[in-house]
């Protein structure tokens, strides 16, 4: 017992030499300190704690290839290929992996590597600390998927579900791209549903509301391709983005799209075209050139729309054919 009524100036000295004050601290920590003999590529030294956070006790901590295999498959070449490449370079590195526990779970490990040379410079071992990262990595995954979320919603129309305005352009983007490096037919199709003004006054907006819902919904089963794209382009305003559809598939779609309206006899009856709710539609078609911006398309395949809204509504127009 060291004798309190004695001043003391500072730490023991003998203590900093004592290595079993060393091995109480390396195995009082959470993180799980380990040594390797670089020339027989074997531990020499795990801590205790690894037996608690994987299940495998000390002794079996044998070889680097027990390292190497009780680590996931999808991490094992890239982490074993990295550390051996930074330990033989006497580098300082750090690498994080899922460790195979011994009831066949994975937990996320932060290895933390430090490389110890001898006198000639040559490597001689490497020491180095695991990290239990699980709780950091669900945090990381959590705020991953939120983002993902975040994007999705960031392009959704509130109303519908189908894409929003933002979407449209930015697909539009790609897709015209993609058609002029292809040389293959890009189409769009604009739908606006006829007197919805009127809709609104006599059914009322939730009424309405629920008729672009509708609306949306039937747009999007009678459109099949993968890569065709639906979007609300404004109001009561929809779009279709068709990659690789030349004019006439393209007017098929358009037929489609109003034949599913139709069959859905939505009453209107304050519409002076029909009973029940129709729409307009303009369609183009493009392999689009250097020279020409979507935009411009996109307003050529709008004028489509107003002259199919000018020839009396209820029917598709087609813009000269560019294919
Ligand atoms: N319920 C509802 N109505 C909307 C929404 N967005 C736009 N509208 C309505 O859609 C109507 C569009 O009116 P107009 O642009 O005059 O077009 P229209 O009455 O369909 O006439 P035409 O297109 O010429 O056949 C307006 O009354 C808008 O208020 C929406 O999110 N919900």
């Amino acid at each position: 017992m060291p004798d309190s009524s004695q001043p003391h100036d500072g730490p023991d000295p003998t203590l900093a030499t004592d290595p079993a004050v060393y091995k109480t601290l390396l195995e009082s920590t959470r993180a799980i300190p380990w040594r390797i003999d670089w020339a027989t590529a074997t531990f020499s030294y795990i801590g205790p704690q690894i037996e608690e956070l994987l299940g495998w006790e000390p002794s079996s901590w044998k070889t680097v290839e027990d390292w190497a295999t009780r680590m996931h498959p999808d991490e094992r070449a890239w982490a074993v290929d990295f550390c051996v490449a930074q330990s033989r370079a006497g580098v300082d590195h750090e690498a994080d992996y899922r460790a195979l526990t011994k009831d066949g779970r994975y937990v996320w490990i932060r290895d933390v590597v430090h490389v110890v040379r001898d006198e000639q410079g040559e490597v001689e071992a490497l020491v180095g600390f695991m990290f239990d990262i699980s709780e950091r990595k669900k945090t990381e995954q959590k705020l991953l998927e939120l983002q993902r979320e975040l994007e999705r919603l960031s392009f959704k129309d509130g109303l519908t579900g189908v894409g929003n305005r933002r979407h449209f352009e930015s697909v539009l983007e790609r897709e015209w791209h993609q058609a002029r490096e292809s040389r293959r037919p890009l189409s769009v199709v604009m739908i606006d549903i006829d007197y919805f003004k009127q809709y609104n006054d006599r059914y009322g907006h939730v009424a309405g509301d629920d008729c672009l819902r509708r609306v949306g919904r039937l747009l999007d089963t009678a459109t099949g391709r993968p890569r065709d794209f639906l979007g609300r382009f404004g109001g009561e305003e929809f779009v279709l983005v068709l990659p690789d559809t030349d004019a006439d598939a393209a007017l098929r779609v358009a037929e489609c799209c109003r034949d599913a309206i139709a069959a859905e006899a939505i009453p209107h009856s304050a519409s002076p075209v029909a009973g029940v709710l129709t729409v307009s539609m303009g369609v183009g078609t493009r392999i689009p050139d250097d020279n020409e911006p979507p935009l411009s398309f996109i307003a050529e395949v709008d004028r489509s729309l107003y002259l199919a809204k000018q020839q009396g509504r209820n029917r598709i127009v087609a813009g000269k054919r560019a294919d």
